[in-house]
C-alpha cells in the first residue's frame, strides 16, 4: 500500500512522508500481565524494612580506582548485611551463603525440583565517590527521606537491587515458601571500578564448583522510563539484552619543553586540545536500524500514536531524522551510536615553561553493531594528526544479544514481573548503555539482562554518579516486589496470564 500522510513526529519535527510498509505492528496484541493471586504476593514496605534500606545507604562503601577503596565500610556493609536477613544467613537449611575474596557475597538458594536449571542474580555493594555535596538536598550517606524520596549514593547504583534482592529472599524464606528452581545471588565489591576482586572472584568461584550454566542471569541496567523517550507516553520497561563494549584511549602529544618567552607556533596543550576537540565534533555516526535498537522501537508500537507507528514501521526510510531526534538527549543518543567522553585532561608544569606532555584519557561505549577497532581507527582518521599518539588502555567489546522472544524463559520471566508491578509498562529489548558485571558471567549463560526496577523520569538520568542519587518510597517498595515476583515466576513452568499484583502498586 503506498499513501501520502503529514506527520508530527514530536512538537517541534515536521515531516511529509511517503509510507511503504504498512503498520502491521499496531496489530500486535497489547502484553499481557500474569502472576498468581495469594496473600503471600506482596511485601509491603514497613518502617523496618525501610530503615534497612536507610541503614544500608549509611555505609561509605566507596570505589574509587583499582586498589582504592573503602574496604572497612564494604566490609561492614557485608557484616550488616549478614546481621539484617537471618533466615538467608542462619535459619534457612536452604541457603549457603560465603563470603569471597573477604569483600564480595554468594549465596545458593536451593530449589526443590533438581531437573531446574538454576538463574543468577547479581547486584553491587560498592559505590562511586560523592561530588558537589553542597548541592546534595540531603546528605549522601544519610539515607534521608525527603518528601517521599530516600536520598543517599547508592539508591538507584546498586543499594536499591542488593537490598531488593535480599528483602524479597528473605521475606520467601520466612514465609516458608520453598522455590522450585535453585538460584545463586553474587554481590560483588568493585563493580565502580571494573576490577577483578570483586564478581570476577565469584565466577571463578562457581567455576570451581562445577557450575557450569545457568538459565538466566539478572544484573543491574537499564530501567523503567517515563517521559524519556520524546513522543512516548507512559512506562516503558527497557530491559539491557545487550551491552555496549567500552574502549579507554590515553591520547598524548609529546614535545621539547622549552622558555614561555619563545614559544613554538604550536604546544602539546594546543594539538592535544585540537584532537579532543575534532572528536566531539565529529561523534561516531548513528547505528540506528542495525541492530537491537530496532527491535526495541517495535515493540514500543503500543505506547506510540499511528504516525510514531509509521515511522517505527519504517525505520529504513526515517533513519536521519529518527537519528537527528534521538541525538539531542545524551541518554537517548546513547542507545544509536557509540559515544565519547574525554574524561582525563592534563598538562602543564609551570606558567612560564613549555609544556613537555599533554595527556588526555577518553572513555567510548561501543555500540553493539560496531567494534572496537572501527573505533579506534575511526577516531585516527577524525583526529589526523600524527603527532598524537592513540594508545588502547582498556577494551572489552559489546556483549553477544540475549534471546528476547516469546520462548525465551529469562526475558519472560522478567516481562511478566515488570507488568505485575507495572501493569501500563510496555517491557522493551534494549542496549545497556554503561556496563555491568555481567562481563565475568558471559561464559554461563547466553540470556543475560541488565536491568534495575527504577522508575525513572526526565532529569532522572543524570542522578546515575551524580547529586541528589534518590528513590522514591513508592520505588523501593516496588523495586523489593519486583525481585519477589522474578523468584516467584521463575518456578512456574509456563507463564499464565493473570492480574497485577497490588491495587497500591
Ligand atoms: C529505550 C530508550 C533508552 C533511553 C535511555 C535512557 C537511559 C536511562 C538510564 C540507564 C542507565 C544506565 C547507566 C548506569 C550504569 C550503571 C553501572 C555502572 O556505573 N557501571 C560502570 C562500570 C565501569 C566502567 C568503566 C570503568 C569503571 C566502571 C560504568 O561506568 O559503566
Ligand atoms: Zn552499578
Ligand atoms: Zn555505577
Amino acid at each position: 500500500m503506498l499513501r501520502m500522510v503529514r506527520l508530527t513526529l514530536t512538537e517541534d519535527v515536521e515531516a511529509v512522508v511517503l509510507i511503504v510498509r504498512t503498520v502491521h505492528l499496531s496489530q500486535r496484541p497489547a502484553q499481557t500481565s500474569q502472576c498468581r493471586q495469594t496473600d503471600s504476593d506482596f511485601i509491603p514496605l514497613n518502617e523496618e524494612r525501610l530503615q534497612r534500606f536507610q541503614k544500608a545507604l549509611g555505609f561509605e562503601s566507596v570505589s574509587r580506582d583499582s586498589g582504592d577503596s573503602n574496604t572497612d565500610e564494604i566490609f561492614k556493609f557485608g557484616e550488616f548485611i549478614i546481621a539484617s536477613f537471618p533466615h538467608i544467613h542462619r535459619h534457612s537449611p536452604l541457603v549457603t551463603w560465603e563470603r569471597v575474596n573477604n569483600l564480595s557475597l554468594l549465596y545458593h538458594i536451593q530449589g526443590n525440583d533438581p531437573s531446574l536449571k538454576p538463574y543468577l542474580l547479581m547486584a553491587h555493594i560498592d559505590v562511586v565517590p560523592v561530588t558537589n555535596l553542597d548541592q546534595w538536598d540531603a546528605p549522601p550517606f544519610s539515607g534521608e527521606v525527603k518528601d517521599g524520596f530516600i536520598y543517599g549514593r547508592g539508591t538507584i547504583d546498586d543499594k536499591n537491587n542488593v537490598m531488593g534482592i535480599l528483602e524479597a529472599t528473605e521475606f520467601m524464606l520466612s514465609s516458608n515458601i520453598k522455590p522450585k528452581r535453585s538460584f545463586y545471588i553474587s554481590f560483588g565489591h568493585d563493580e565502580e571500578t571494573r576490577g577483578n576482586a570483586g564478581a570476577s572472584q565469584v565466577a571463578n568461584l562457581l567455576r570451581q564448583k562445577g557450575v557450569k550454566e545457568v538459565e538466566f542471569i539478572v544484573d543491574e541496567g537499564m530501567t523503567v522510563l517515563e517521559g524519556i523517550i520524546d513522543g512516548v507516553a507512559g512506562p516503558v520497561a527497557s530491559v539491557g539484552v545487550t551491552e555496549k563494549g567500552i574502549v579507554l584511549l590515553n591520547l598524548s602529544v609529546e614535545l621539547p619543553p622549552g622558555h614561555s618567552s619563545m614559544p613554538p607556533r604550536e604546544t602539546a596543550i594546543g594539538i592535544l586540545a585540537r584532537a579532543v576537540l575534532r572528536l566531539e565534533e565529529n561523534p561516531h555516526p548513528s547505528m540506528l536500524g542495525a541492530g537491537v535498537e530496532t527491535d526495541m522501537f517495535e515493540s514500543l508500537v503500543p505506547k506510540m500514536s499511528y504516525l510514531q507507528r509509521v515511522v517505527i514501521s519504517n525505520i529504513w526510510l526515517f533513519r536521519y531524522p529518527l537519528s537527528w531526534l534521538l541525538s539531542r538527549k545524551p541518554s537517548t543518543n546513547a542507545v544509536i551510536r557509540t559515544v565519547t567522553a574525554v574524561t582525563i585532561f592534563n598538562s602543564g608544569v609551570k606558567f612560564n615553561m613549555i609544556p613537555p606532555l599533554a595527556e588526555a584519557k577518553v572513555n567510548h561505549r561501543v555500540h553493539p553493531s560496531q567494534t572496537i577497532q572501527e573505533v579506534v581507527d575511526y577516531d585516527r582518521a577524525v583526529i589526523n594528526d600524527p603527532r598524537v599518539k592513540i594508545e588502547v588502555v582498556y577494551s572489552m567489546e559489546p556483549h553477544p544479544v540475549a534471546g528476547h522472544g516469546e520462548s525465551d524463559f529469562g526475558y519472560q520471566v522478567l516481562r511478566t514481573s515488570v507488568r505485575q508491578i507495572w501493569p501500563e509498562a510496555v517491557v522493551v529489548p534494549a542496549i545497556m548503555v554503561g556496563n555491568t558485571d555481567t562481563f565475568n558471567f558471559l561464559n554461563f549463560s547466553t540470556n543475560v539482562y541488565r536491568f534495575s526496577p527504577t522508575h525513572m523520569f526526565p532529569g532522572d538520568p543524570e542522578r546515575f554518579h551524580g547529586i541528589n542519587e534518590r528513590m522514591s518510597v513508592k520505588n523501593y517498595e516496588q523495586v523489593i516486589n519486583f525481585f519477589y515476583h522474578l523468584i516467584r515466576n521463575a518456578d512456574q513452568a509456563g507463564l499464565s496470564p493473570v492480574h497485577s499484583a497490588h491495587p497500591d502498586l
